[in-house]
């Protein structure tokens, strides 16, 4: 039986598999059989008839709509192939079921026959054979063909080991070559002997990367399978060195959350959050590639978006409005206007009045302050509790009011002038903007919570006018968002991903963690890699200002991305920029190009081209990394040299594989070739060496197979040290 098969592609054998195949034209022939079956469910969908299903026009739109949503879902796409594993087991694996009714049976009966796939040993037909795809795809006669990745009875394709085997006898993984199934690659797991280093998972890993990112479905690890699938009831924070995979863990997540628990999810909803709107295009692809096509995407600010923002805060601005004591200002503020009555109410109805003393109104009124309740919640309680006084008093005189008479006093022009008179409507972002122009309005509700210095850091110098003309910042609307939240609670989604999570700020965290309130999170990120004036610390504390105290923190250190002699490069920063963390260990056989070169004062940009040029005659993207201010002139270079190149988010073509990448946009995004422009302008480019040193540490984390460092003035001293800085110190410094 052949390990490996990497014979050339020939064309898809007829659905029926006769017995004289090979193992490798047998597989061919059950993804042709797949295939036609995808085929079959999809033209099925098609025809369905709503005419007598729906009883009226609105069903019937509704129906229809998730119809077209499963039609789209049923299409076989060409660059994803139908399946890339499959299980061979004595006895179905036994996962326990998580707590919700699958999409698709995850427990498969046998099929009578044990075929349509062939069995690695022909006398042990009893074998149940198993492929993991995509999607499911049945026979006509509803009997599985593939099983989705995401069913209980897949978990062993990526679970199962020697140590652990799970009833899996054998893992066969498969190798497509330009949507033709090519290869194969087995694993027995009930011998202890075989000793294999699985070729197609590492040719998978070692890939070129060109174009958006890819889903990883074939060949996620144990640790990330484990994070993936971790309830849907629990946050989990992920702490992961760049190119662990926590991106790819996030997405894949969420499509096995929306299989799991597919009805509460499509009701509460699930949103990916990321950095900037660049890396969100470049994650965009993942999710429908694995059949999800309803999730939203956005960044913090999209979601925060109250207000134009128009403006930029200095550091120590921006640093005092993320603080988290800012949320205890805005709930002073926000309460500020409540005023406790001082005199009675007086309720006319019919030719009799009722009146409830200012005491009472008081009492009320200072009950509804105390309570954790949110400011418009109480609005609307508070003439309903006078009315309920009201009520109180006519009892007492002997009539018997009901509801609707609860109803008519709360409404009654007296009651409704004590509300508006004690309990003022609130407007958030006029609030936000009185605390930001008003000295001294400001000084009241920030006594003993901001200093003074930290007050006058957060005041506009220039009052603004209006809400519209106000010159807002990317701070000011999440204070606002806070606002609002404080009025009326924001609705909670069932799921939310935190990418990048390391640079928020405690209110942004805030911010997040209300949109998933009474739902789940997944948090990923890396401190070393936090590059914002108040980057997180800890995963502790960020997970209590998001409302996840109780949170898991894993964390993966098998990287996927940069090549060994690269993060051992890299992770020199380490100790000044995050001394707790672990360095990754890469995954990846290659060892890398690695070079550091150097050039003569007004000689770099030529360096820089140069080096674009050689990685441009490699397989795979291309990045040119470099700090902000270098960017026009580095473009000025390549255009006259006629090198096209296009920014961060848009999509790349065989033409044109290079782009320029101003360092503050590299964080999540990968090149094959990162050629990078003088690290100390990259350094020099933050506020503080910290910082710099951290975006430094993004930025020499970007590359899949080569890195060139150019420079022309002095390096970061810990990339110095034992080797001349012009030195080429990769092992093969082809690029130099
Ligand atoms: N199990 C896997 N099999 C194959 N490729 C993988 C696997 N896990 C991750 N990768 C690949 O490694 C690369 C890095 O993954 P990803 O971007 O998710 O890492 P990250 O931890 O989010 O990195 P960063 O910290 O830089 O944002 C991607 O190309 C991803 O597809």
């Amino acid at each position: 039986m052949p390990a490996y098969d990497p014979s050339p592609p020939t064309p898809p054998a007829p659905p029926t598999a006769p017995a004289t195949l090979t193992p490798l034209e047998r597989e061919r022939a059950h993804l042709a059989a797949s295939r036609t079956a995808l085929r079959a469910m999809r033209a099925e969908t098609e025809a369905l008839d709503l005419s007598d299903v729906a009883p009226n026009w609105v069903s019937a739109q509704v129906l229809r709509g998730d119809l077209a949503q499963r039609v789209r879902e049923l299409a076989d796409l060409a660059h994803a192939p139908l399946f890339f594993g499959r299980l061979d087991c004595a006895v179905l694996p036994r996962v326990p079921a998580p707590n919700a009714t699958p999409a698709s049976s995850p427990n498969p009966e046998p099929a009578s026959d044990p075929t349509p796939g062939p069995t690695p040993d022909e006398e042990r037909p009893a074998l149940h054979t198993l492929y993991i795809g995509r999607r499911h795809v049945h026979d006509p006669e509803g009997d599985p063909m593939v099983i989705d990745w995401r069913a209980p009875v897949s978990q062993p394709f990526y679970q199962a080991s020697k140590k652990d085997p799970r009833g899996v006898e054998l893992r066969r993984r498969f190798g497509y070559t330009a949507g033709e199934l090519t290869a194969y690659e087995d694993e027995r797991l009930t011998d202890p002997g075989e000793q294999r280093v699985s070729t197609l998972l590492q040719r998978e890993i070692e890939r070129p990367r060109v174009g958006p990112m890819r889903d990883i479905v074939a060949t996620i690890q144990p640790e990330q399978d484990s994070l993936v699938r971790a309830d849907v009831d629990g946050t989990v924070c992920v702490q992961g060195a760049p190119g662990t995979g926590k991106t790819a863990v996030g997405l894949h997540r969420v499509a096995y959350l929306l299989y799991t628990h597919r009805e509460r999810l499509a009701r509460s909803g699930t949103l990916v959050i990321g950095p900037n709107s660049s890396f969100l295009r470049y994650i965009e692809q993942v999710l429908p590639a694995l059949g999800e096509l309803d999730v939203r995407q956005a960044t913090v600010e999209e979601l925060v978006a109250h207000v134009p923002v128009r403006a930029t805060d200095s550091a120590l601005a921006a640093g005092v409005k993320g603080d988290a004591r800012m949320a205890r200002v805005l709930r002073r503020a926000v309460r500020a206007g409540v005023r406790l009555p001082t005199e009675p109410c007086v309720v006319q109805r019919g030719a009799r009045r009722w009146r409830v003393p200012a005491y009472e109104l008081e009492e009320i009124v200072g009950e509804l302050l105390e309570r954790d309740q949110r400011y418009g919640a109480a609005r609307e309680a508070l003439p309903q509790r006078i009315a309920h006084s009201v009520l109180v008093r006519m009892e007492q005189a002997g009539e018997a009011p009901d509801d609707r008479t609860q109803d008519a006093v709360a409404r009654n022009p007296a009651v409704r002038a004590v509300v508006k008179e004690s309990w003022p409507t609130v407007d958030p972002a006029k609030l936000v903007l009185r605390l930001l122009s008003d000295a001294e309005f400001l000084a009241e509700q920030a006594e003993g919570v901001l200093t003074p210095e930290e007050q006058r850091a957060v005041l506009w110098s220039k009052p603004a006018r209006g809400v519209r003309s106000a010159r807002w910042s990317a701070a000011d609307a999440v204070l606002i968002d806070e606002a609002h939240d404080l009025v009326s609670r924001t609705p909670s989604l069932g799921h939310v991903v935190l990418d990048e999570a390391q640079d928020l700020s405690p209110m942004q965290y805030r911010a997040v963690g209300r949109r998933c309130s009474t739902g789940s999170a997944t948090v990923l990120g890396d401190l070393a890699q936090g590059t914002t004036p108040w980057a997180t610390a800890g995963w502790r504390e960020a997970l209590a200002q998001l409302g996840k105290p109780e949170a898991r923190v894993e964390e993966l250190t098998q990287g996927f991305r940069v090549p060994r002699e690269v993060i051992a490069y890299a992770s020199r920063l380490l100790p000044a920029i995050a001394p707790e963390l672990t360095e990754a260990t890469s995954v990846r056989d290659s060892p890398g190009d690695f070079a550091v070169r150097h050039s003569a004062a007004g000689e770099l940009s030529a360096t820089v081209l140069a080096a674009c040029r050689e990685a441009l005659e490699r397989e795979g993207s291309v990045g040119l990394i470099a700090a902000e201010a270098r960017v026009p002139e580095l473009a000025g270079t390549l255009d006259a040299a006629g090198l096209a190149h296009v920014a961060p988010g848009v999509e790349t073509s065989e033409e044109t594989r290079l782009t320029l990448v101003p360092a503050t946009l590299a964080k999540g995004l990968e090149y094959d070739h990162v050629v990078l422009d003088e690290p100390g302008a990259i350094v020099a480019g933050e506020p503080d060496e910290r910082t710099g040193l951290r975006r430094l540490y993004v930025c020499l984390t970007r590359a899949v197979s080569g890195l060139v460092v150019c420079h022309a003035g002095p390096m970061p001293e810990l990339l110095t040290g034992v080797r001349p800085a012009d030195e080429a110190v990769g092992r093969q410094p082809a690029m130099d």
